[in-house]
């Protein structure tokens, strides 16, 4: 890494340090307080040892006896100040460690608040493990360096004021001083210098091995049946690895750093004491002032150091930091307007003229019309990748066109409040996801107003009273992680109530009982139109029955609308949807 590039992390670092303290700066205040207290306590230390050896000792040692007036003097003064050192330890570490925990918990929030309100097209493009790195090991990363911070600020207070005492003691002994801590510093920076690449590489590796990690695990299943457990022991392995080299490097140069920065204070302890005794003998100084000096330089050796953990942590902080910044600053959020959706009952959804491509990729939907009118049942059918799913998104905001329009009710997307939309419609998707909870907390939510009556009515629209009934402990059975405890079945029923459970006007049902037998799938629809809390719904539909209860079909072909009508006029007159329908037809029969 060029110098530059080392001046900038160090810059960079000590303005993320500037951004911790202007988030806690009172408990900043209380931990440089703490740690100045406990840096000028050492000083003090160190003269009144001085003192005592050159007025108590040596005197002692000349004359045969003891001033035990003094001696109880000097045995006050070492119980005051060690008080007062236990006094600024705990007020040091609990500023520091109350300003790193809180940075954490706030940065933790920010970050996993960021992911639930980007769009889906930026979490594709995010890796799951790099997620779960990001909110942990980089906020942990990034706040590294608080935890040594305020120790090092008052390491700075004790670093002048000890100059400043050396000087007012004796000239030549506060030369050893004023080339000992520039040198002190300078290691420092060069460590810092140093580390900072090695640093970044292991963060970075720390994210890599997360991402393998996570994907490893949510693909237990392929990895298992395929009898790929070696290879993707290896693959993981080889990330691990590369983990282990990064944090050894990082190791061996603070192995050797921190010999040198220990090695230090003890070669100035050795040059105070040979230029203390030349001083000493042509009587510009006393034994207590060299004692006091000695003294002070084998202490400094530890509080030193702070600077050197603030100071190594930076690199690593920056690169957490960015990582963090990059989750904070990301964009693409939609934008929410302020409007309502008056009036109550079955909403109408209506498409108009919408084109959508996913990013800078082929245009996906060309020019799409269509209405699902109030109270209808409308299917959407095509052939793979037709885009069937990408409507259901777009007709519940999770994406928006790029030209043409989408409005519920008259009202387009983008004018709705988030809690109308919301409120108003309700996406099931293909693949269900069902929370480590009870059955009664998967479908209500903690959302105001689903009580046990609504959990219960909507459990039986979606044709799961029956099987929830028969659970251990019915409405309060733990489903288990993602509801692994339940059938494919069972986890697309329990989606369906959580989303009828909040009455929306317009459900959207992407594939979204495909794992339910045909007759249930039919007895969800019929159960669906008959209910008084009637919802229009889109359905993308692949079953001939479930097809055949829409109250109208929009045909799809390569992202076009090529007919719309209901089941019968579309079998009757379009032959590419009668293939279509025929051929789901028979792989029915063969299942
Ligand atoms: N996140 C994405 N990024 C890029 N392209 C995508 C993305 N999701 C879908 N596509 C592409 O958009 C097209 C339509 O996909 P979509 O999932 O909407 O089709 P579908 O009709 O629902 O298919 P299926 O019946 O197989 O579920 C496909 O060509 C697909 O490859």
């Amino acid at each position: 890494m060029s110098s530059g590039a080392s001046r900038d992390v160090l810059g960079r670092g000590l303005r993320v340090l500037g951004h911790a303290i202007r988030t806690e700066p009172r408990l900043f205040i209380v931990g440089a307080i703490g740690s100045s207290l406990f840096g000028l306590l050492i000083i003090a230390n160190s003269y009144v040892v001085g003192w005592v050896i050159g007025h108590v000792v040596v005197p002692s040692f000349a004359s045969h006896q003891v001033d035990a007036g003094r001696l109880w003097l000097v045995a006050a003064i070492f119980l005051g100040i060690s008080g007062l050192r236990v006094a600024s330890i705990f007020g040091r570490r609990l500023g520091a460690g109350f300003m790193q925990f809180r940075l954490q918990a706030r940065y933790r929030r920010a970050v996993t608040g960021r992911y639930l309100s980007l769009p889906p097209a930026w979490h594709q493009r995010h890796a799951t493990g790099t997620l779960l790195s990001n909110a942990n090991s980089d906020v942990e990363a990034a706040w590294g360096p608080i935890a040594p911070l305020p120790f090092a600020v008052g390491t700075i207070v004790m670093l002048i004021a000890a100059m400043i005492s050396l000087f007012l003691t004796d000239w030549v002994l506060a030369l050893v001083g004023a080339t000992l801590f520039p040198a002190l510093f300078g290691l420092n920076l060069v460590y810092s210098r140093r580390m900072s690449p090695r640093q970044i590489r292991a963060q970075q590796m720390r994210g890599k091995v997360s991402a393998v990690a996570h994907e490893s695990f949510d693909g237990a299943l392929v990895v298992k049946t395929m009898g790929r457990e070696a290879d993707e022991s290896r693959r993981f392995g080889v990330f691990v690895d590369e983990l282990r080299d990064s944090l050894i490097a990082v190791g061996r140069l603070r192995g050797l750093f921190d010999p040198l920065m220990d090695s230090l204070p003890s070669l100035g302890t050795l040059a105070v004491l040979l230029l203390g005794a030349w001083r000493l003998r042509s009587g510009a100084i006393g034994v207590a002032d060299v004692v006091s000096v000695a003294f002070l330089f084998t202490v400094l050796a530890f509080p030193v150091r702070a600077i050197g953990w603030v100071v190594g942590e930076l690199p690593r902080s920056v690169a957490g930091w960015d990582r963090v910044r990059a989750v904070l600053d990301a964009e693409g959020d939609l934008a929410y307007g302020d409007g309502s959706l008056p009036g109550a009952g079955p909403a109408e959804l209506r498409f108009d003229q919408v084109r959508f491509s996913y990013g800078e990729g082929p245009q996906i939907l060309h020019d799409v019309s269509f209405t699902v009118p109030s109270g209808r049942t409308v299917a959407l059918v095509g052939a793979t990748g037709s885009g069937k799913s990408t409507i259901a998104s777009l007709a519940v905001r999770l994406v928006d066109p790029e030209s043409g329009s989408i409005g519920i009710d008259g009202v387009k997307l983008p004018d709705l409040a988030l809690s109308a939309l919301a409120g108003a419609a309700a996406l099931v998707p293909q693949v269900p996801f069902v929370f480590d909870d009870t059955v009664r907390g998967n479908i209500a939510l903690d959302r105001p107003g689903v009580d046990d009556d609504a959990v219960r009515d909507a459990l039986a629209l979606a044709q799961a009273d029956r099987f929830v009934a028969g659970l251990p402990d019915g409405l309060d059975t733990a489903v288990g992680e993602r509801g692994t405890s339940l059938s494919g079945g069972q986890r697309q029923r329990l989606t369906l109530a959580r989303a009828l459970a909040g009455k929306p006007r317009l459900l959207v049902l992407d594939d979204a009982t495909s794992a339910v037998d045909p007759r249930v799938e039919a007895a969800i629809l019929g159960a669906l139109r008959a209910s008084d809390a009637r919802a229009s719904v889109l359905v993308v539909a692949y079953r001939r029955a479930t097809i055949a209860l829409a109250d109208q079909v929009v045909y799809l072909e390569r992202g076009r609308v090529v007919a719309t009508g209901t089941h019968a006029e579309l079998m009757t007159f379009h032959a590419g949807y009668q293939d279509l329908v025929t051929a789901y037809e028979k792989a029915e029969h063969q299942e």
